[in-house]
């Protein structure tokens, strides 16, 4: 069965123009049929088309998606809450396989899996996974998720409930409050700039809205404590080493004895990827299980930072704007190490400024006084959490026959 689907507010709001022009001839050229051709009319409108058609239909579903990553992702987190009966009831009912046509702001998904041309507007560049699929759609890649929990105090008594979706192992959490990510799940800087560009949406519709939210934004660092946790396989949380340029195991994981890490810190950056390139490790050293790639900028480990005050806050704002600049050229940031003098270079001697974590999950618990740390970003979605609340977030695996698929 084939749904296609567009969001028309995504990006520039240019979907429902290419679908007519490009993406609905191509189909109809090469004999594919059509079962629905639906547009979202308001905010998570996605999720409830797609898990309508999917229940009104038996046998496996592709569904041709034009969007940015946050319709992609209320399309995964209604699906994975969904419980379908009737004809729609193997094992394999939720599996769902997307051919993505880029109509989003960021499309952070789409260009890990299809590096960008010099003009990323490139009609055919957009049609690569429409192509994918009328080529007879064997060559699919599968997207591990992310699930984070948002826990009120006391933590005990809010312990995770149910297994959210069956068909991705190995994470129990509950169901209700669960958010679901592909791409990214982030606090601090990150969060803040999400939260403050959608804002701004109606008023600068490009890119460039990320870039006034992250000026508001530079001067701030946020208070909370990490809680690293080891992928299942792993055993212990990795970090990465600029001067190998390999994984090791972090230097306060032990397998044997205690493998979390605890990072109790002020931070500017902290973002965990699943399935995304800005983590630029995970397509050069492919991770061998669900993880997450957690890339941490804590401002105290600057050899000449050691207070937090507002001068501080401001001397270290080159640092976040070289470490931001960098990440555009090939990954660059993650090599990037102290110099005396608190700069970061990638000639530096000093301690690395980012740390490139490998793991299984992290618990953030921010500090109860600070508002700004209390953001969680997952793909896109800014949610808050409790006061003396915390999040809890696992990498987690599709099983073999079911999950979300991409054709690449
Ligand atoms: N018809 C609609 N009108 C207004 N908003 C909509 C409509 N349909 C969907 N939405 C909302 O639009 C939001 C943005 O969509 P999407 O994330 O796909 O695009 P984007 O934010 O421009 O791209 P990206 O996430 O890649 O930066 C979604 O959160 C969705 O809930």
């Amino acid at each position: 069965m084939l749904l296609v689907l567009y969001n028309p507010s995504a990006g520039s709001g240019a979907a429902k123009g290419f679908f007519d022009e490009h993406v609905l001839p191509l189909l109809a050229a090469n004999g594919k049929t059509v079962d629905l051709v639906a547009a979202t009319e308001y905010a998570d409108h996605a999720g409830k088309i797609l898990v309508e058609f999917m229940q009104a239909h038996d046998g496996p579903v592709s569904v041709v998606l034009g969007s940015g990553d946050g319709t992609l992702n209320e399309c995964m987190t209604s699906l994975a809450k969904a419980t379908f009966t009737g004809l729609r009831g193997g094992p394999d009912s939720h599996r769902v396989s997307f051919a993505l046509v880029p109509c989003g702001t960021a499309n952070a998904l789409y260009s890990t899996l299809f590096p960008p041309p010099e003009d990323p507007a490139d009609v055919a560049y957009r049609l690569q996974s429409v192509k994918a699929f009328i080529a007879g759609g064997t060559k699919t890649v599968p997207l591990h998720l992310a699930i984070t929990t948002l826990s009120s105090p006391p933590f005990a008594r809010k312990r995770p409930q149910g297994k959210l979706c069956f068909f991705y192992s190995p994470i129990r959490c509950s169901y209700q409050t669960a958010k679901v990510s592909g791409v990214v799940v982030s606090t601090c800087l990150h969060a803040s700039i999400l939260k403050d560009s959608e804002k701004l949406r109606a008023e600068i519709p490009s890119m460039d809205r990320f870039k006034v939210a992250a000026q508001q934004n530079s001067h701030k660092w946020y208070k909370s404590h990490v809680k690293l946790l080891p992928a299942p396989e792993a055993g212990v949380v990795q970090i990465y080493d600029p001067l190998t340029k390999a994984f090791t195991t972090h230097p306060e994981s032990d397998a044997d004895d205690e493998p979390i890490v605890d990072v109790d810190d002020v931070f500017s950056y902290f973002l965990a990827t699943v399935n995304f390139a800005i983590a630029p490790l995970t397509s050069k050293i492919p991770p061998a299980e669900a993880t997450l790639d957690i890339l941490m900028l804590r401002p105290l480990r600057s050899p000449v930072i050691s207070i937090d005050s507002p001068a501080a806050r401001a001397d270290f704002v080159p640092v976040l704007y070289k470490v931001l600049g960098a990440a555009y050229q090939d990954g660059a940031h993650i090599d990037l190490c102290y110099t005396e003098d608190g700069s970061a270079d990638a000639e530096g001697t000093g301690p690395v400024v980012i740390e490139y974590i490998r793991c299984g999950g992290f618990e953030w618990i921010p500090d109860a006084d600070d508002e700004d740390a209390h953001n969680i970003c997952t793909d896109g979605e800014i949610s808050v959490i409790e006061r003396e609340g915390r999040a809890v977030c696992s990498a987690a695996s599709p099983d073999a026959v079911g999950g979300f698929l991409v054709y690449v």
